[in-house]
């Protein structure tokens, strides 16, 4: 394997410490952590199965990171900027906040490196429960193109992401129900177990 084929892996399943859990629909606060009791874990092979990938880089170096640099060209992230989602720090904080929140999907991937703070992704499984994937200072995370999610801040209300994306970005949400839209389509064709093909 080159060497930026290999820089560029995902942390495999063995390596990986994700936290993920599912999500107890409880009514309370969305930053809330909204585990059950006792906790149900979300294993990385779930998150593989789903088409989830993700990294631990150390953001000290999100300037000049070989790591980073071999994903990007590996993946051809061509644009990156920074958000800061905090009420201080971005305008329009409220609507945007609710609108994260919103279960959606986007035309191509969505691409997040948590340089400060924290927050939540939450993905849906094909048994339409939410798995909440704990996104604190260091992980790079890639949703696919077409999975349904939402985002949100935990209780310290704060977080710096760098976001990446292929040409041109592209950040508008497409809101369930989005069944019949092509990037859901391919999203499912992909990824539900019952679709694959088996060949004998
Ligand atoms: C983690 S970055 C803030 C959220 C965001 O940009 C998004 O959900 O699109
Ligand atoms: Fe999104």
């Amino acid at each position: 394997m080159a060497d930026i084929d290999r820089l560029a892996e995902p942390d495999s399943v063995e390596s990986s410490n994700l936290q993920a859990w599912y999500y107890d629909d409880n009514g309370e606060d969305q930053r809330l952590p909204h585990r059950y009791e006792p906790n149900q874990p979300a294993s990385p092979e779930k998150l593989r199965d789903l088409g989830v990938l993700y990294w631990k880089l150390d953001p000290d170096q999100h300037e000049s990171d070989p790591k980073l640099e071999a994903i990007r060209k590996k993946r051809g992230y061509s644009y990156q900027d920074i958000i800061t989602v905090s009420p201080e720090k971005l305008s329009g904080y409220h609507e945007k906040i609710k609108s994260f929140f919103e279960e959606h999907l986007h035309t191509d991937e969505e691409i997040r490196y948590i340089l400060e703070g924290s927050g939540y992704f939450d993905v849906r499984d094909f048994d339409e429960r939410w798995i909440r994937i704990c996104c604190p200072e260091g992980t790079m995370i890639v949703l696919p193109e077409g999975i349904y999610h939402r985002f949100t801040l935990d209780q310290a209300d704060y977080i710096k992401a760098m976001r990446l994306f292929v040409g041109e970005p592209v950040w508008t949400p497409i809101n369930r129900p989005a069944d019949d839209h092509s990037s859901r389509k391919e999203y499912v064709t992909s990824f539900m177990p019952s679709t694959a093909v088996t060949v004998t």
